[in-house]
């Protein structure tokens, strides 16, 4: 994926979109072909490699975070407190470790309110998906947001509503955990009632503990699934201003693998009207929106909750990413709903 390539010198028009042709006849370039020999179809559920390097920063944020807090003497030996899933406020080792600190409380709290802006300015303002500034439906935005839409539906599940309590509140409830309600003594009298409570909020509310179960990390989960969903997202815009090979596959109907940007057929103005412009406003925001998050999903793996609680979010968020931009490489049902970024 990342070897670099001149970018053809098609003639261009600034400004001028053009909507390729999805699922239509492929145009397969000649240089495309040979720098992509056709493989088997399972190679186009496979990230690239520049695919792998971006996930890859996941984990190993993660492994940098605890390796962190087991070698910094001061957070070693904070006390911690697994109800809280935190060092509590008296002993935070830093000022990142306090649940109150305004990143954590107008940044993460509000994190999937942030994705949404940073991807609705990323889609009004980049050229590669239809006229900047000007709120024309076209297919690449349609898809774009049918993308999104489903990747919300993943973040809602596990983190806010499943039926009733989300997905995470389950798992915690399935795994032994309930709400204990402490500062209430009445209410502790009956505590047949505490079930009641199945939610990690509503719990809370009232003034219980949210206690005994398997409690998946929601920072570690939302920080990587909405910066992850903008990095798919913009990855296409930012490797052609930087005249990557799209080493992306694709199966196509007739089951062949070829390469995502020949079922693509750039704009007109795509390729060199996208390099001189820079990266825009939306990619801009983008960009500071993920940089963010990176550090608070460092921050969250250096000071809050067990580092299972931390990897099996990981996972969770990773499967609904990898539904969204992975399988519809494979299965040009789905794809010719969804898309692909940049196709
Ligand atoms: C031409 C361009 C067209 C653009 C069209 C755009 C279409 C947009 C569709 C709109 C869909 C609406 C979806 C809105 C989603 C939101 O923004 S909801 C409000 C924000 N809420 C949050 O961000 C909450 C995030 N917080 C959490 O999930 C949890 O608090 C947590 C971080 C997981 C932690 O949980 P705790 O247990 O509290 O620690
Ligand atoms: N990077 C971070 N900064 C501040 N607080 C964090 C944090 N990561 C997790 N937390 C807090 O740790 C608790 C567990 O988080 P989560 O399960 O979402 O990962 C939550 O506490 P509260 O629920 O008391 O706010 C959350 O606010």
């Amino acid at each position: 994926m990342s070897a670099r390539r001149k970018t053809p010198s098609t003639p261009s028009t600034p400004h001028t979109y053009t909507e390729p042709i999805l699922n239509g006849t492929p145009t397969p370039s000649s240089t495309n072909m040979r720098n992509n020999p056709p493989r088997t179809p399972a190679s186009a559920l496979f990230p690239t490699r520049l695919e792998t390097l971006l996930i890859s920063l996941y984990p190993g944020t993660l492994l940098l975070g605890s390796i962190f807090s087991t070698l910094s003497p001061t957070t070693r030996h904070a006390p911690y407190s697994a109800t809280l899933q935190s060092h509590p406020p008296d002993f935070a080792p830093s000022y990142f470790a306090q649940k109150r600190n305004i990143f954590n409380v107008f940044f993460v709290k509000q994190g999937w309110a942030w994705t949404t802006a940073a991807l609705v300015l990323f889609l009004l303002t980049h050229p590669s998906l239809g006229p900047p500034m000007r709120p024309v439906l076209t297919p690449r935005r349609v898809r774009a947001v049918l993308r999104y839409l489903l990747v919300t539906l993943w973040w809602a599940g596990v983190t806010q509503w499943f039926f009733g309590a989300p997905l995470i509140d389950r798992g915690f409830l399935l795994t032994g955990g309930q709400c204990e309600l402490i500062k209430d003594p009445g209410a502790r009298e009956e505590m047949s009632n505490t079930r009641e409570y199945v939610t990690a909020a509503g719990c809370k509310l009232v003034g219980g503990q949210w206690k005994g179960g398997y409690d998946i990390s929601g920072h570690v989960f939302l920080l990587t699934l909405g910066s992850a969903l903008l990095w798919f997202e913009i990855l296409p815009a930012v490797s052609r201003a930087e005249g990557l090979r799209d080493g992306r596959r694709v199966v196509m109907s007739d089951g062949k693998v070829r390469t995502a940007a020949s079922e693509a057929q750039r704009e007109s103005h795509g390729v060199e009207g996208e390099a001189e412009e820079g990266p825009g406003l939306g990619m801009k925001v983008a960009l500071g929106v993920m940089g963010m998050m990176w550090w608070m999903l460092l921050m969250t793996a250096a000071f809050f909750h067990t580092w299972f609680e931390k990897w099996t979010a990981l996972v969770v968020a990773f499967t609904g990413l990898w539904a969204v931009y992975f399988l519809p490489r494979a299965v040009p049902a789905m794809r010719a709903i969804v898309g692909m970024p940049g196709v």
